[in-house]
C-alpha cells in the first residue's frame, strides 16, 4: 500500500515537475523513506527523516502534485510516526529521554538568576596554594627589605622604579606577582620587565608617586617601619596585608617611619601620618588625600580586613599626587608659606619694628600675639589655598578671594617713618592709631580702641600712599591695598562682591589693614546719574566699614587716601572717624627732602644753596620736589657732549651743583594751585581732624 502511494506519488510528480527538480524531490523522498524503513538509523535519524517526508508532502501539496486526499493522508501517517519517535521515552526507538536527562541535568544548575554564592571563604581562600605561595614570597620580601643593606637601595629605586605603570602577570601558581618578585631579587627592588601583559589588576604596580630619592633621608627607623618602603607604593593597585602593629598606619609606607622628613610620598600617606610629618596640625585630614585602604567585613568572623584594593581616588587626591609629581619639593602650608600669593607685601622686607611679615594667609599665632583673633588655622592641602577653608569665606567666590589675595600691596621696598619727610602730626596719628593698638591691644580696648577708618587727604603727590606703605612696613598687620578705581572699573558688575570678599579675607586674617587708594572714586557723593553698579559698591562697603566695627575684637583698619575730600559721601566720611589732613611739604620737609635724594647721589651744594632750593620751592608737593631733584641731577649729564656719552666714566661726571637746580625750576613747576590749597584747608577746616 505504501509503496504503491509512494508510486503514484512519484508518478504525477514526474508528469508535473521539471525533470531535475523532481528527480531530485523523488531521491530524498526515497532516501528519507528507506532510511526510515531500513531499520538501521537511529531514532534521531529517524525524526528527522519522518519530519523531511512531512516537509516534502507538504511542497507536493503545496505545488499541486498530489491531491489534498492523498497529501492528507500522507501528512496523518508520517505525523504520527513522527510523534512516535519524538515523543516516546524508549531508549531505543524514541527522543523523549532526551529531553528527559537535559532537564535532569538543568535542574542540577543554578540558573543566572539565583543569587551566587561562591564557595570562597575569607578562611579557604588563605589555603589555597597560590595564596599561600603569594604571602610567603611577601614575607620574604618583607625580610629583605629590612636589610639596612637594603634601604637606600630601596629608596634609590623606588625613584625610579615606579615611574610608568608596570605590571606583572598574576595567578598561576608559576606567576610571580611584585611581592613574589620582591623575594626571589635579593634587593628586593627589582621590576617585572615592562610590557609583561596585565593580567589582573591585583599586581599592577602603580605610577611613581614621588621621587623619594632627593627628598627622603635613608635611615631606618627603630621600628623597622620603614621597610614597608617599597609597599608604600603599592596600594593603589596592590594588596597588601594589614601589618602586625595593628597601627592604621599599617600602610604609609616612609612617612610615619621618618616624620621629619619632608617629602610626602603621595597616595600613600595617611592623616595621621601626617600629623607626624607637620606637627602644627596645619594639614588636617581634609587636606590629605584619602589612605586608598578599604575596610571590609568579611562574612565568616566579622573581623576587619584592611586591604587596598584597586582605590578610586577623588579629583582632589589626584590634583595632590599631581602637584608631587610635578614638584617634589616640601609642601607645607602653613600660614606663612601660602605659596599661591602673587604679590606679598614685604616678604623679603625687614619689618620695622616688628620684624615680622605677616602675610595674608590664616595666622597660626601671630593674631594671638599682634591682638588680633586668631585665625581657625585652616586644614587645606597644597592645592587648596588656606584661605579657602575658613568658614567666613566659604559663601565667597575663590576667584574673588584669590584676586583679593594677589592686590596686596605691591613689591616695593620697605618704607620707614623717616623717609616720610615733616607731617609729623599725621604720622604720630597714625602711629597712635594703627601701630601702637595692634602692638598693644591689651591697653587700646574700649574708648581707646582704635578707629574703624581713617582718611588722609591732601593736595596730590604730598605722600599719602607712601604713608599707605609705610604702614604696611610698620604695623605688622595684614595689608590689602586696593586702588578704589579697580574696584569700580576692573570688576565691573562685581565691585560689591570684590568688597564683600575683601572684608571677609580681612577678617580672617587679622589685624589688618585695608588700604583703599583713591577713595573717592569709591565712595563718592551719591549722585542721580550715578550707575548702579558703582552705587551697590558704595552701599556694600558702608555696610562693611560698619560690620567691621560691630564686633570689638574684630581689628580691621580702613585707611582711605584721596585728594578730591569733597567728593566722598558724608556716611562715608563720618565713617572714616579720623581724617587727616596730609599738606603740602614745609620748608623744613623739603629740605629733609633735598638733602636726603642728594645724599644719595655725588653733589656738591652748599648749606645755603640747599637753603635757596628749598625756599624757591614753596608750594611744591613731595612729589614735585623729588621731580626737581631728578631733573637736576640730570644737569650734569646734559653738560656732557653728546659724543662723550658713550665713553665717559661716572667718575667723569660732575656733581650736581646749584646750577642745576636753577635750571631744573625753569621745568618743573607746582602741580598744586594756590587755588586748590585752599580748598584741602578749607575742607581741613571743616571736616579734618588736625589741629
Ligand atoms: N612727605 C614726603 N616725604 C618724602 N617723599 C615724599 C613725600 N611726599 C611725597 N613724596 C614723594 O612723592 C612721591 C609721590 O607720593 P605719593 O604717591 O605718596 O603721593 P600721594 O599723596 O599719594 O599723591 P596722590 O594724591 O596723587 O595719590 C613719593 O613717591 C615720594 O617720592
Ligand atoms: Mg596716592
Amino acid at each position: 500500500m505504501e509503496r504503491k502511494r509512494v508510486f503514484l506519488l512519484r508518478r504525477r510528480t514526474s508528469s508535473m515537475q521539471a525533470p531535475s527538480s523532481r528527480s531530485v524531490h523523488l531521491s530524498e523522498w526515497q532516501k528519507n523513506y528507506f532510511a526510515i524503513t531500513s531499520g538501521i538509523c537511529t531514532s534521531g535519524q529517524k525524526a528527522d527523516a519522518y519530519r523531511a517526508q512531512i516537509l516534502r508532502i507538504q511542497y507536493a501539496w503545496a505545488n499541486a502534485e498530489i491531491s489534498q486526499l492523498g497529501a492528507a493522508v500522507l501528512f496523518k501517517k508520517y505525523a504520527e510516526k513522527y510523534s512516535a519517535v519524538i515523543d516516546s521515552d524508549n531508549v531505543e526507538t524514541g527522543l523523549n529521554n532526551y529531553a528527559e536527562s537535559i532537564l535532569t541535568l538543568a535542574r542540577s544548575q543554578q540558573t543566572d538568576s539565583d543569587r551566587w554564592q561562591s564557595g570562597l571563604s575569607i578562611n579557604n581562600v588563605f589555603k589555597m596554594s597560590n595564596v599561600q605561595e603569594m604571602m610567603q614570597a611577601g614575607q620574604k620580601a618583607r625580610e629583605s627589605l629590612l636589610a639596612p643593606a637594603d634601604v637606600s637601595v630601596l629608596i634609590h629605586k623606588e625613584a625610579a622604579v615606579l615611574d610608568p605603570p608596570k605590571f606583572s602577570v598574576c595567578g598561576g601558581s608559576g606567576d610571580r606577582g611584585p611581592l613574589t618578585d620582591l623575594a626571589h631579587n635579593t634587593n628586593g627592588t627589582q621590576d617585572i620587565p615592562e610590557g609583561t601583559p596585565s593580567m589582573c589588576p591585583l599586581n599592577a604596580r602603580p605610577p611613581a608617586l614621588t621621587n623619594t630619592s632627593k627628598t627622603c633621608p635613608t635611615s631606618l627607623t627603630p621600628s623597622g617601619e620603614f621597610a614597608t618602603a617599597k609597599f608604600h607604593a603599592i596600594p593603589l593597585f596592590g594588596s597588601v596585608k594589614k601589618e602586625n602593629n595593628s597601627s592604621p598606619t599599617a600602610n604609609i609606607g616612609l612617612n610615619k617611619s621618618l616624620p621629619n622628613q619632608s617629602c610626602l610620598p603621595s597616595g600613600c600617606e595617611n592623616p595621621w601620618a601626617q600629623k607626624a610629618f607637620y606637627g602644627s596640625g596645619i594639614i588636617d585630614a581634609l587636606s590629605t588625600p584619602i589612605v586608598n585602604k578599604a575596610f571590609s567585613k568579611t562574612e565568616d568572623n566579622g573581623q576587619r580586613e584592611e586591604s587596598s584594593l584597586p582605590a578610586f581616588k577623588t579629583a582632589k587626591e589626584q590634583l595632590w599626587i599631581d602637584q608631587q609629581k610635578k614638584n617634589p619639593q616640601p609642601q607645607r602650608v602653613s600660614g606663612s608659606s601660602y605659596g599661591g600669593v602673587k604679590k606679598s607685601l614685604g616678604a623679603s622686607r625687614s619689618r620695622g619694628i616688628f620684624g615680622k611679615f605677616v602675610p595674608p594667609v590664616p595666622k597660626q599665632d601671630g593674631g594671638e600675639q599682634l591682638g588680633g583673633i586668631q585665625c581657625k588655622p585652616s586644614g587645606t592641602g597644597p592645592a587648596e589655598p588656606a584661605h579657602i577653608a575658613d568658614e567666613r569665606l566659604k559663601n565667597l567666590e575663590p576667584k574673588m578671594i584669590e584676586l583679593i589675595m594677589n592686590e596686596i600691596m605691591d613689591h616695593g621696598p620697605p618704607v620707614n617713618w623717616d623717609d616720610i619727610a615733616g607731617i609729623e602730626f599725621a604720622k604720630a596719628t597714625i602711629k597712635e592709631i594703627v601701630v601702637w593698638p595692634m602692638m598693644r591691644p591689651d591697653i587700646f580696648t574700649g574708648l581707646r580702641g582704635p578707629p574703624k577708618g581713617i582718611l588722609l587727604f591732601g593736595p596730590p603727590g604730598t605722600g599719602k600712599t607712601l604713608i599707605g606703605k609705610c604702614i604696611a612696613s610698620q604695623s605688622g598687620a595684614t595689608f590689602f591695598s586696593i586702588s578704589a578705581s579697580s574696584l569700580t572699573s576692573k570688576w565691573v558688575g562685581e565691585g560689591e562682591k570684590m568688597v564683600r570678599a575683601l572684608f571677609a579675607v580681612a577678617r580672617c586674617q587679622q589685624p589688618a589693614v585695608i588700604f583703599i587708594d583713591e577713595i573717592d572714586s569709591l565712595l563718592s557723593q551719591r549722585a542721580d546719574g550715578e550707575h548702579e553698579s558703582s552705587r551697590r559698591i558704595k552701599t556694600e562697603f558702608l555696610v562693611q566699614l560698619d560690620g567691621a566695627a560691630t564686633c570689638s575684637e574684630d581689628r580691621i583698619l580702613v585707611v582711605g587716601a584721596t585728594n578730591r575730600p569733597q567728593e566722598i559721601d558724608e556716611a562715608a566720611r563720618r565713617r572714616l572717624v579720623k581724617r587727616l589732613y596730609i599738606p603740602l611739604p614745609e620748608a623744613s620737609a623739603r629740605r629733609q627732602m633735598v638733602t636726603k635724594l642728594m645724599s644719595r647721589e655725588r653733589c656738591c651744594l652748599s648749606e645755603e644753596e640747599v637753603s635757596l632750593v628749598v625756599r624757591q620751592s614753596d608750594g611744591f608737593s613731595g612729589a614735585d620736589v623729588t621731580q626737581l631733584c631728578r631733573e637736576a641731577s640730570l644737569g650734569p649729564i646734559r653738560s656732557l657732549q653728546a659724543a662723550d656719552i658713550a665713553t665717559v666714566t661716572p667718575d667723569q661726571v660732575r656733581p650736581i651743583a646749584f646750577i642745576d637746580f636753577e635750571n631744573a625750576f625753569r621745568t618743573v613747576r607746582p602741580s598744586v594751585s594756590p587755588k586748590d590749597l585752599e580748598l584741602y584747608e578749607n575742607w581741613n577746616r571743616t571736616f579734618g581732624c588736625g589741629r
